[in-house]
């Protein structure tokens, strides 16, 4: 499907694989760095355009020992052939440079000095073209201190591929990493431009093409994606003129005590607006009042123990379950989450409810690995990084994994779509599919705001969207609505933006 082909995220190795494939067809190592070195010329000359000084500005190119490099002196040379006082600054000698990059070396006519003459506050611009894709190791000794000179400095900066230091499999820093204004990629995004930390070093990100073809993704078979509506919005449940509210689902949330019941309201109000037919709050006897007093379109219903679920689990049209805002973690959340799972009833398991079984993992995971034949993942766990570490602790330690590869092997082991929540979102399927949701604003990081998610998503699910998809779109959802509400967020006002939201998304 296009859309797959276009969200698509490549790690450094696939996209090697995706540069051999082009020359195996005929396109040669140079024609490619030509290319690139001509897409950072291009985005240089709109931020010189920026700086509006109409003359030559001072530009300094730092190349590196690898490819990177070479797109550094294509780039360099173009610049220079613009009019504007070019210096490529490099790590080793060009001489000492091979393959492409050595002919790219060639092809530049301009100054060259060594990397120590450098001097980030006498420029307009820094070009970094040291280290990309091919990053391997911690950054150390006089790169590492020219790197954070040159951050202090803060001079404006272009990244050719990534910043110096960035991962382009996992955005984490390896030893230390430039502060890019933009970076320029090219042909498809890595997981880095989008997890953090390297997400906030990549500043605005442009990834531009280079004459490697889409269908290259056919032999690759890449996993990974950017969270975009085209990715779910054709199983997205937009009610249609004869519907029916039951045709909608019926949504669910479990309150907590009677001084705890806000979190659960916020999940129950978000999963009405979010397109669930209705929704239902079971509250324990002594929060029935406090509950009563607050709601109007949410239904109310009592619910003491396991006993009670059991009569309610026995009408089929309760299909979407909230598990965990508010509620408490202890046995009682153990108990309810299995027989919802039990009862074949879709679940997201968020905050307490995540908590419930960081002493007892494989309760959790052992009633999920086996789902009924046909019925797919029913279980949608959204914990924060330290919700993830109590239930999986051995992954969360495990440094050489990406945050993509965590929520992966998470949504592995519980067979339950993970949804590994922060600025850099992560939603995994037990199935290795994962996408990295990259929209929001900083003032989602608010108390309640993930309860307001577990009933987005829940409703997604009582609509009968698949796990994974539903997660996705809840994710997206929540951080647009954030972004469409803008500054002084609170978790109150996210699911009043909704309307605005399924507006966007009918129209697009
Ligand atoms: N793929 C494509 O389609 C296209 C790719 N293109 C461009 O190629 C770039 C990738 O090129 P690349 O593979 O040569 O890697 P690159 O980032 O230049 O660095 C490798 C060198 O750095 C070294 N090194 C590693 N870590 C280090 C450290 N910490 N500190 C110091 N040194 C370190 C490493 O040494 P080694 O590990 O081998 O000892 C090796 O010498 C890519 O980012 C893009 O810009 C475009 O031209 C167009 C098409
Ligand atoms: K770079």
């Amino acid at each position: 499907m296009e859309w797959r082909r276009f969200h698509t995220l490549l790690t450094p190795d696939e996209m090697g694989q995706a540069d051999r494939i082009t020359i195996r067809r005929g396109v040669s190592g140079f024609v490619l760095m030509k290319a690139a070195g001509n897409r950072v010329a291009e985005a240089a000359l709109k931020m010189i355009g920026d700086i509006g000084t109409g003359g030559t500005c001072r530009i300094a190119c730092l190349g590196g020992p690898g490819n990177n490099g070479g797109d550094a002196f294509v780039a360099a040379e173009l610049l220079r052939r613009s009019g504007h006082s070019v210096v490529v600054h490099t790590l080793s000698k060009p001489e000492c440079l091979s393959g492409d990059a050595a002919l790219a070396a060639g092809y530049y006519e301009g100054t060259v000095e060594p990397l120590d003459t450098f001097e980030p506050e006498k420029t307009d611009l820094v070009i970094d073209g040291l280290l990309g894709a091919g990053l391997s190791r911690p950054i150390e000794g006089d790169v590492a201190a020219l790197i954070a000179r040159t951050n202090t400095a803060a001079p404006r900066l272009l990244a050719i591929d990534l910043p110096s230091g960035v991962s382009g499999k996992s955005g984490a820093i390896l030893g230390d990493a430039f502060q890019a204004e933009r970076t320029v990629s090219f042909f498809r995004a890595k997981p880095g431009h989008f997890l953090e930390p390297g997400r906030t070093r990549c500043g605005s990100v442009d990834i531009r093409q280079i004459g490697i073809e889409a269908n290259v993704l056919d032999t690759i078979r890449p996993k990974a994606f950017l969270n975009q509506p085209e990715l779910w919005r054709l199983q997205l449940n937009l009610p249609a003129g004869a519907g029916h509210k039951y045709d909608r689902g019926h949504a669910v949330v479990f309150s907590g005590p009677a001084l705890k019941t806000g979190a659960a309201r916020l999940a129950a109000n978000a999963a009405l607006r979010a397109g669930a037919g209705l929704v239902t709050l079971l509250s324990p006897p002594n929060a029935i009042l406090v509950n009563a007093s607050h709601l109007t379109a949410v239904m109310l219903r009592k619910c003491e123990g396991s006993g009670d679920l059991g009569e309610i689990l026995v009408d089929h049209r309760f299909n979407a379950f909230v598990l965990g805002p508010g509620f408490g973690t202890g046995e009682r959340v153990r108990d309810y989450a299995r027989l919802v799972l039990e009862a074949g009833r879709a679940l997201v398991l968020d905050a307490d409810g995540i908590s419930a079984f960081s002493d007892v993992r494989n309760i959790l995971f052992d009633n999920e690995k086996q789902p009924s034949e046909g019925e797919g993942v029913r279980l949608v766990l959204t914990p924060h990084a330290g919700e993830f570490a109590r239930l999986f602790p051995d992954i969360a330690e495990a440094d050489r994994l990406s945050k993509l590869d965590r929520a992966r092997q998470a949504a592995e082991r519980a067979n339950a779509v993970i949804v590994l929540k922060g600025r850099d979102t992560v939603i995994a399927s037990p199935d290795g599919r994962a996408v990295i949701n990259a929209n929001g604003t900083p003032w989602l990081a608010t108390a309640g705001t993930g309860d307001v998610l577990s009933g987005i998503i829940a409703a997604q699910l009582a609509q009968g969207m698949p796990a994974f998809e539903a997660a996705a779109a809840g994710v997206w959802m929540h951080g647009r609505a954030a972004e469409l509400f803008g500054p002084g967020l609170t978790a109150e006002e996210l699911a009043g933006q909704l309307p605005r939201v399924f507006v966007e998304l009918m129209e697009a």
